[in-house]
This record gives structure tokens, C-alpha cells and sequence, in this order.
């Protein structure tokens, strides 16, 4: 298969096709660390019933009376703690696209092309799939940027996807890349990384392995999301070498006031000193791209709940971005999905 660009008679439509595209999908971001764009990123992301489940006409009094008055000064505050200047945009969206260039350039000779979106926000699926079309892309993959599935993120990938579809009168076969919690090659990538770290600063007397959280009730109603991140660590754990002393799962990022997935990884870190534990790493599996939620919610506040336990050292492993291993990884997975495309 190459890219045909068939030129037609007169009149007739021109055809663009024979390309494949790789689109990397992340979780979003606001355009901007002001509140108004916080909010409106929040509406966007809030407002998705796969995320909030909780019927819609009283999520929207709630939502848009109390939520998005009350909570958009606190958050854009965070993302300004952590916001990349240079580029001026928030990390998420720093991290994805760098992670998206550097795979793009395992796949040259313009066959594949290789882009990024993000499920709130911008640059939107419905956009980027409209360009990859548009340049001839007619096979796409999708890659949702969780290793564990949920339903409040893998499964709203694909309903966008298949919405901005619902508009296309030509359009793309799509394939969706498995979710990839235990496969060898995203386990190596995380513990080259943790040992990388070890090998630097020495072995903390633990290593906490936090993954965003999820309101428990979900998992009870059937999201695998825990046990997929159960899997991870134990298959990291193992991989490491490490106990179930020194090595700890837990959850963080709690939303409202339901019980969420325990243990909660700030009741952890306020605990581990008491327990002997001076030293801490965490890392934080679930998240390929840092983000507010590992540079502000851990490294700046996981740091404080740590200290004022007693705890004396404490650092963050820094997520896969654009390193290497990841960049390695993804090709590998890629590559397999992409198996009778290429
Ligand atoms: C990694 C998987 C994620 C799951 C599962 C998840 C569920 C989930 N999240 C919220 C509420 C918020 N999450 C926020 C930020 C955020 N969440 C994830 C990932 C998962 N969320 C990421 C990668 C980020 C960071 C985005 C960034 O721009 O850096 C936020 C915004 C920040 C804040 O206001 O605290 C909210 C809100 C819920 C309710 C939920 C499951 C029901
Ligand atoms: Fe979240
Ligand atoms: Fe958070």
C-alpha cells in the first residue's frame, strides 16, 4: 500500500488516501493556568458522564452553582505552580507532544503519521482525526495514553472518537490500542526508570507506587481500573525485587466527597514516617506524561504531607514523558497493533 493521490476526471472529488495514522490520546488540559480557562476545561471534563456519575440534571445545578465557582481559583493556582513557561502550556500537554515527536520520528518515510489530541481541551480528537484524514490517513490507530483501563478515561476516548465520526461521511478504520497495565515491555520501561533512580539517590526505605484514584463504587459496579493497577505494581513489585513493606500501592487525586479506591496515597505518606520509613520515593505508574496531578499534588504537597509526618527525604520518579524506555515502549506496542496495517 503507498499514499495514492489519484487524480480524477473533471468535477470529480479528489481522493487522498494509503496513509496511516497513530494518534496518541491523552486525558487534556486548560489552554491556560487562569481561572477562566481552568473553568472552562473543567466544564468540559466534569460535564462527561462517564466521569461523574450522578444524574444530570442534578449534577448540572451542582456542577455549575457550586463546582466550577468554587473549585477553579484552587486549581488554577495549582497549575500555575507547575506550569512550563517556555512554552506556556501546561505539562500534560508539554510532556504528550514532545513523547508524540519523538515517536514520530521511529516511522519515517511519511507513510505513518504520527499525532497527538487530547479528550478535553486542546488539540481536540475531532480536529486531529479531520487532519489525519484530511492528509490521506484511512487507517487509524488510536492510543489512549492509560495503561489501566476505566471508564471515566479509555472508554471516553472512544466515544469521541466514534462521535467525531458520526460527522464523517468517508470514514477512517479504526483500531484502539488494548489497554497495556501488564505487558513486559511497559513493566521494563517502569523499572529501568525506578532503577535509574535508585541508581542515582540509593533505595528509599520505601517506594510508594501512587495511581490516580477512582470513586469506589465504580469499581464495584464493574471498572477493572483497580485491578489493573493491582497488576502493575504487583508485576513491578516483583520485577524489582521489593516487598509488600517497601513497595506500597495507593490512590490519590480523591474527588468529592465519596469513599474513593484505598489507601489514599496522602494518608500513606503521613503515615510512613511513624512506620520507620525517613526516605520515600514515589512514583507514579498510571501517568505516562507528568502532570498537575504528579508535580503539584505529589511533588510539592505529597513533599509537605511527608515532612510534616517527620519524614526527612522524599522525592518523585519522574513519569516516562519522552524518555528513551518510553519512547521504546510505545514503538514496540505500536508496531504489534499496527500487525497486517504495516
Ligand atoms: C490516570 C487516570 C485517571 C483517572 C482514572 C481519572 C479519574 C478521575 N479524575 C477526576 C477528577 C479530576 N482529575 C483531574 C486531573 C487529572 N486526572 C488525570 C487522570 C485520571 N483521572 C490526569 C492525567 C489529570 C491531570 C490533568 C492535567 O492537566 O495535568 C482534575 C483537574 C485538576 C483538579 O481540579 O484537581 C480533576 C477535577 C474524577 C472525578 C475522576 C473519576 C471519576
Ligand atoms: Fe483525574
Ligand atoms: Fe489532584
Amino acid at each position: 500500500m503507498t499514499m495514492e493521490r489519484t487524480h480524477m476526471p473533471e468535477g470529480h472529488p479528489e481522493i487522498n488516501q494509503g496513509r496511516i495514522g497513530v494518534l496518541l490520546v491523552n486525558l487534556g488540559t486548560p489552554d491556560g493556568a487562569d481561572v477562566p480557562s481552568v473553568r472552562r476545561y473543567l466544564r468540559e471534563f466534569l460535564g462527561d458522564p462517564r466521569v461523574i456519575e450522578v444524574p444530570r440534571a442534578i449534577w448540572f445545578v451542582i456542577l455549575n452553582l457550586f463546582i466550577l465557582t468554587l473549585r477553579p481559583p484552587k486549581t488554577a493556582r495549582a497549575y500555575r505552580k507547575v506550569w512550563v513557561i517556555e512554552t506556556d502550556e501546561g505539562p500534560l500537554r508539554y510532556h504528550t507532544r514532545r513523547l508524540t515527536e519523538a515517536l514520530a520520528g521511529r516511522f519515517e518515510g511519511g507513510r505513518v503519521a504520527v499525532d497527538h489530541a487530547m479528550r478535553y481541551g486542546n488539540p481536540s480528537i475531532p480536529d486531529v482525526l479531520t487532519r489525519l484524514k484530511a492528509g490521506g490517513c484511512d487507517r487509524i490507530l488510536v492510543a489512549p495514553l492509560y495503561p489501566q483501563y476505566s471508564a471515566t478515561t479509555t472508554a471516553t476516548v472512544v466515544d469521541k472518537v466514534g462521535e467525531a465520526l458520526r460527522g464523517m461521511r468517508w470514514q477512517p478504520t479504526i483500531r484502539v490500542v488494548p489497554p497495556y497495565y501488564d505487558d513486559p515491555a511497559h513493566i521494563e520501561a517502569l523499572a529501568k526508570s525506578i532503577e535509574a533512580d535508585f541508581a542515582a539517590h540509593g533505595r528509599p526505605d520505601a517506594l510508594v507506587a501512587s495511581f490516580h484514584g477512582l470513586p469506589k463504587d465504580y469499581f464495584e459496579k464493574g471498572d477493572p481500573y483497580h485491578c489493573h493497577c493491582a497488576k502493575t505494581a504487583r508485576l513491578l513489585r516483583e520485577r524489582l525485587g521489593m516487598g509488600s513493606e517497601d513497595f506500597r500501592l495507593t490512590f490519590q487525586s480523591r474527588f468529592g466527597p465519596r469513599e474513593w479506591l484505598q489507601p489514599y496515597t496522602d494518608e500513606t505518606l503521613a503515615a510512613l514516617p511513624a512506620e520507620g520509613a525517613r526516605s520515600v520515593a514515589a512514583v507514579m505508574p498510571g501517568f505516562p506524561a507528568d502532570c498537575v496531578e504528579t508535580l503539584e499534588e505529589i511533588a510539592i504537597e505529597g513533599r509537605k504531607t511527608f515532612e510534616d509526618a517527620g519524614g526527612t527525604a522524599f522525592r518523585t520518579i519522574p513519569c516516562l514523558n519522552d524518555s528513551d524506555v518510553h519512547v521504546d515502549m510505545m514503538e514496540t506496542i505500536v508496531r504489534r497493533e499496527l500487525g497486517g496495517w504495516l
